[in-house]
């Protein structure tokens, strides 16, 4: 499959997920924070519930599975050597990637996955207060943030975190070598050459979004940093052809479900958007700037907010608003278990939590129709059938990781959208 993303919501012809293992469970308390998670999670009930999501995509398009791939890609040695000599320099044990490749491809992906634990051989390891020698990912079923597709290209994320970099040297791995994958892979560590690329320079899916082959919104926050978006517009810079547009939101530092852009905005149909709106549209001090690019010449100027910017650009969206227009309480409350958060498998056609109920309310108040997973993945609805609705999956586990529908997907082909 030929990559291609030109848009948010453009009909889905791929998407990478990655089923939850126990890389989730295996974390206590203490370290819930450090793994970027709102709480320690349970796995058999995270499953149950991601199995709606899934249920639910495999139903309308085509599902790569990492884990499965990363095996089929370790099958080549050659492959399989480069992963783990930059895995392994990477994490700090160089060496090691001898004695992880006598693991056959398929233990080898889980030992990636889920980790390798720490033997106790030495005096240094066995007063060590880590349990894992290679942590586990626990955070790789948010699929979304490690790579983006950003047109024809697969853009390799910069982790803020450590806890998140090997996920993005998996992806890159895949997009490189697995022949269900036809893309170029674009990677901040690795530039092209001449591009240059700032040390502070992370970038991350969730705060990327293709609106239009060539208009961009891209959060600016906690994950995604100013030199990240830098490096973005150094690479359309040289391509050099045509009229580019970037808006750049900027987000609050805190609470953590502000983490990325799609946590406070998410694009739904040709004309509709959710947004938070106490991010999205409040009287703070959150910049929204917008940066044209014309044939290598950068221009950059500030805007009231997203949606202004957007429509200047011929992109009108009408926003509903997360958690309803009543009840600001109930609009944080719902934001923070991803409410905001909708993955768009076509036009006017969403995925999100079933728990948000003001959110769904409003997005009913707007012609989307609800529906739940459990009737789309038995037959009984057909969305083929509805113009606007949105498929509703279990989410009280899941949301606890710090994320929904868009973070857990990350699509790789989307077909041209009718503007
Ligand atoms: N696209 C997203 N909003 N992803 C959410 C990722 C949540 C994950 N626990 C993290 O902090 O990295």
């Amino acid at each position: 499959m030929k990559t291609c993303i030109d848009s948010e919501i453009g009909k889905l012809e791929g998407v990478v997920i990655h089923t939850p293992g126990s890389e989730v469970e295996n974390m206590t308390p203490g370290y819930a924070e450090r793994a970027l998670y709102s709480d320690i999670l349970n796995l058999s009930i995270a499953l149950n519930e991601y199995s709606q999501l899934v249920g639910v995509l495999k139903k309308i398009t085509q599902v790569f599975d990492i884990k499965k791939m990363l095996a089929e890609i370790l099958d080549n040695r050659v492959v399989k050597m480069q992963l783990l000599r930059e895995i392994c320099n990477h994490e700090g044990i160089p060496g090691m990637e001898g004695a992880l490749a006598e693991n056959d491809a398929s233990t080898l992906a889980g030992l990636l996955i889920e980790g390798v634990i720490l033997e106790r051989n030495n005096l240094t390891n066995y007063l060590s207060p880590e349990k894992f020698l290679l942590r586990p990912l626990h955070n790789l079923f948010f699929t979304r943030d490690s790579a983006m597709g950003m047109n024809g290209k697969m853009l390799i994320g910069r982790m803020a975190n450590p806890v998140r970099e090997r996920e993005t040297m998996i992806m890159e791995a895949i997009f490189n070598n697995h022949p269900a994958f036809e893309t170029d892979t674009l990677n901040p560590i690795k530039p092209i050459h001449g591009i240059p690329v700032d040390a502070k320079a992370t970038l991350e899916g969730g705060d990327f979004q293709v609106i239009r082959d060539n208009i961009y919104v891209i959060g600016k926050g906690v994950r995604t940093s100013t030199q990240g978006i830098d490096f973005i517009i150094e690479n359309i810079k040289r391509q050099g052809r045509g009229t580019h547009h970037i808006i750049v939101q900027e987000l609050p530092s805190v609470p953590e479900s502000f983490i990325h852009l799609d946590m406070v905005f998410t694009c739904l149909d040709v004309d509709t958007c959710m947004v938070y709106e106490p991010v999205v549209y409040g009287l703070s001090r959150f910049k929204t700037i917008s940066i044209q690019i014309d044939n290598g010449k950068v221009k950059i100027d500030e805007q009231p907010n997203i949606t202004k910017a957007l429509k200047k650009l011929g992109i009108d969206l009408k926003p509903v608003v997360c958690g309803g227009n009543e009840d600001p309480w109930v609009q944080e409350r719902e934001q923070w278990h991803s409410g905001a958060n909708f993955f768009a498998f076509e036009p006017g056609k969403i995925i999100g939590y079933e728990r948000n109920v003001h959110t769904l309310e409003e997005l009913n108040k707007n012609g989307f129709e609800i529906f739940r997973a459990s009737d789309i993945i038995s037959g009984k609805v057909n969305t083929d059938n509805y113009r606007k609705c949105v498929v509703t999956i279990a989410g009280s586990e899941l949301a606890r990781g710090g994320g929904g529908a868009r973070c857990m997907t990350m699509p790789v082909c989307r077909a041209n959208v009718n503007w």
